[in-house]
């Protein structure tokens, strides 16, 4: 099966369906506008309601006609599925809203009141009719009918309760419903006809023909082209649902009462899975909840093209439900699918892809040179065994497919991925260089700082040297201070007691001098006592003498006193200590000064040291990661290019088995040819054999081939059975 896809919204088709009878003479019409074929403003009569607007793909009023509701609504779903996409129409209203009218019509043989299924098959017949005589068509039609949440087979009435199923090339399925190939329009609507039969329909007191049961009526279109070896498959689903209602406008009790809830309830969840599919926020879609939603799993939110066609009732009595079915309507209309073609690749085809994945090859060839050059600049080096790339091998026929498409995205995602890290890795060290280089600038910094501190240490043990010296001095003088006091102290004792015996002996000299006057008056006097006294003049002469002495002596202490005393107190000493003290003060204020800045310098060195030790650990860890990151790279890119080589062994039989498939077409075409005529005589003998079968049983279980264009023989026998046209009772059991 080959992709080609192309996601779309679903379309949602609104329809209005005229006035019944019964409610032209008991209702009012809903107050309604219909602003243009896309919009429609409903104004509830309820009190304080506002006007509400809603859009659609295309509005049919009551006047639309059924040909107007094919031709807008489900032709291009039917021309999608000849395409080979998977389509999907169903109808969605509340009962006797015209659902069946729509999807079945009045009577199917009647070219103005038939619906849309009848149109349809008419539809693909047509087309078949008129296509390419080399595509031979195959058509199968199911018809079953979910009632009370079990599925029955409309046509082999003893397949009941039959279960859904899904895998990957059919999707979801329902196991064993009884499938049937048909030849022409008259086989699927002879099918229909049955199926309706068993239909299950009742009597309610809204539509005296009520749909208890959602039916669902499948066909399956194959294709395949003799010319180019294609094939297609498309399959349509037309599902005409029972009709929601509301419990106490039927009096419903009984078994009525329980048909009634299982299709509310399984209404009520296709309007949960449309709530969800649209929510945009919803993680969970319950199509699990109801068979209903199951089977329209890939309908709703799938790979199908669909179509939902809303019918509703104008009668003012059913204005809540109109408003509800427009709701879910408007909700359904976002929905998106993402369609694809069912279709397998014709040759030419299969070359062309393999023209594509060769180019591709290449161009990945280049890829890997350009990232090899990446990994190289940025210093990372692969163990690489290029030969990888050339080598093949016979035994690699297990290998599987590889999309080419899926590896080269791979590539390329792998291609960006290393970029951004090369990049980030690149940013990276930039910012590391520089913080590297911060940090020496800073480091260099502090190394000028250290060396200036320890030349103002040196300075200042210098200055402590120089006090401590002058401090000394200071103390030696303040001791020969005190030396000096203490000698002048004992040299003014000695003053003292010379001048006290001084004193002593200028009074005994006096006395002496007045006991001689008195003793001998003036010549009377002995040579004894001039003697003495001349002794005692001599006496007091040389004590004079010493006194003198001493006195000069104390004078000479007292200058030499005067002089220490001088130098200790001189102004010039004082301006000197008081110079030195300033300086030592303003050395101290700088030691202080550098002690700070040391410390802020020591600080911001700390903080600095811890950044760097902390960008360094992220730096580290960062480079672990794109270290990491690199390996896991080059692992991918090993893988990659295991992978190519994968490819590229794969390309090798890819074109051994394209050159051996040539060889094979070719002896095949020369087969064909002569075959051919032989087949043109058999096929007038298989038609008329085709006729005969039909005659006996128009349910066929064995595939009956429709040429394209050369089916006009078949349809045309087909046409003149059905030149006798049912009867009007006939037609009228088929539409319900
Ligand atoms: N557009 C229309 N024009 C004329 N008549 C219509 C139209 N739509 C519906 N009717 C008529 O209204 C009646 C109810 O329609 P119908 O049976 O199609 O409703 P329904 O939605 O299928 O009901 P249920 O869900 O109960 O099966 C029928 O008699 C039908 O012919």
């Amino acid at each position: 099966m080959s992709k080609s896809s192309q996601s779309g919204n679903i379309k949602v088709f609104c329809r209005f369906r005229p006035l019944n009878p019964h409610e032209k003479l008991t209702s009012d019409l809903i107050k309604l506008e219909h602003d243009s074929n896309i919009s429609v403003t409903v104004f509830p009569q309820t009190e304080h309601s506002i006007p509400l607007t809603f859009t659609y793909d295309y509005i049919f009023t009551s006047e639309s006609t059924q040909e107007d509701v094919f031709t807008i609504a489900a032709k291009p779903i039917i021309e999608d599925v000849i395409q080979g996409f998977n389509g999907t129409i169903f109808a969605y209203g509340q009962t006797a809203s015209g659902k069946t009218h729509t999807m079945t019509g009045h009577d199917i043989f009647d070219p103005y009141t038939m619906g849309i299924v009848p149109r349809m098959i008419s539809k693909v017949f047509d087309s078949i009719e008129s296509a390419d005589e080399n595509v031979e068509f195959a058509v199968k039609v199911s018809y079953c009918e979910l009632y009370l949440e079990k599925i029955n087979d409309l046509v082999e009435v003893d397949k009941k309760a039959l279960k859904i199923r899904q895998d990957r090339s059919k999707g979801v399925y329902i196991a064993n419903l009884s499938e049937h190939y048909v030849a022409s329009d008259f086989d699927v609507f002879e099918l229909l006809r049955v199926g309706t039969e068993n239909r299950q329909v009742s009597c309610n007191k809204m539509n005296t023909k009520s749909s208890r049961s959602h039916t669902l009526f499948s066909l399956t279109i194959t294709q395949n082209n003799a010319l180019d070896l294609s094939a297609r498959v498309g399959r349509l689903y037309l599902v005409d649902l029972a009709g929601s209602e509301r419990v106490s406008k039927t009096n419903a009790e009984g078994q009525r009462l329980k048909e009634l809830k299982t299709i509310n309830k399984s209404l009520n969840t296709l309007g949960q899975v449309i709530n969800q599919l649209t929510d945009g926020k919803a993680s969970h879609v319950p199509y699990r909840d109801s068979k209903l939603t199951r089977i329209l799993q890939d309908s709703l939110g799938g790979n199908s093209k669909t179509a939902i066609i809303i019918t509703c009732s104008p009668a003012l009595s059913n204005e809540s439900e109109t408003i509800s079915t427009l709701r879910f309507g408007f909700r359904a209309k976002s929905i998106k699918n993402k369609p694809k073609v069912n279709r397998e690749l014709t040759m030419a085809e299969l070359k062309l892809k393999l023209a594509k994945i060769e180019e591709e090859l290449r161009k990945k060839a280049i890829k890997i040179s350009t990232l090899e050059q990446a990994l190289s600049q940025n210093e990372v080096t692969l163990p690489i065994d290029t030969t990888i790339l050339t080598e093949h091998t016979d035994e690699s026929d297990d290998l599987k497919n590889t999309d080419t498409d899926d590896f080269f995205a791979e590539l390329e995602d792998a291609r960006n991925k290393l970029t951004t890290l090369v990049d980030e890795n690149f940013k990276y060290k930039t910012s590391s260089i520089e913080l590297k280089s911060n940090l020496d600038q800073m480091n260099d910094n502090n190394i000028n700082q250290t060396a200036l501190i320890s030349v103002l240490e040196m300075k200042i043990v210098n200055m402590e040297t120089a006090i401590y010296n002058k401090v000394e001095l200071t103390s030696k003088l303040s001791i020969e201070k005190d030396v000096l006091t203490t000698k002048l102290e004992e040299v003014q004792n000695k003053k003292l007691e010379l001048e006290r015996i001084y004193n002593e002996k200028l009074v005994e000299s006096n006395d002496l001098k007045f006991q001689v006057k008195m003793h001998v008056g003036d010549d009377e006097i002995s040579s004894e006592p001039v003697d003495l006294i001349e002794q005692l003049k001599n006496k007091l002469m040389s004590e004079q003498q010493k006194y003198k002495k001493n006195q000069t002596e104390m004078q000479g202490l007292q200058i030499r006193l005067n002089q220490a005393l001088q130098e200790l107190t001189r102004d010039k000493r004082n301006e000197e200590k008081e110079l030195l003290n300033r300086e030592i003060q303003a050395r101290n204020e700088k030691i202080k000064f550098l002690e700070d800045e040391l410390e802020t310098i020591t600080e911001n060195h700390r903080s600095v040291k811890k950044i760097l030790s902390e960008d360094e650990e992220t730096l580290k860890q960062r480079t672990d990661e794109l270290e990491r990151t690199l390996d896991e790279l080059t692992n991918m890119y090993k893988q990659l290019l295991a992978k190519q080589s994968s490819v590229n062994i794969e390309k090798q039989l890819n074109i051994r088995k394209i050159t051996r498939l040539n060889e094979k077409i070719k002896l095949l075409e020369d087969e064909l040819k002569t075959k051919r005529e032989q087949l043109m005589t058999a096929e007038v003998e298989a038609n008329r054999f085709l006729d005969d079968m039909a005659s006996q049983s128009i349910f066929n279980r064995i595939k009956v081939p429709i040429k394209g264009g050369g089916g006009k023989g078949v349809r045309a026998s087909m046409a003149n059975r059905l030149s006798i046209r049912p009867n009007r009772a006939y037609a009228s059991m088929v539409s319900h």
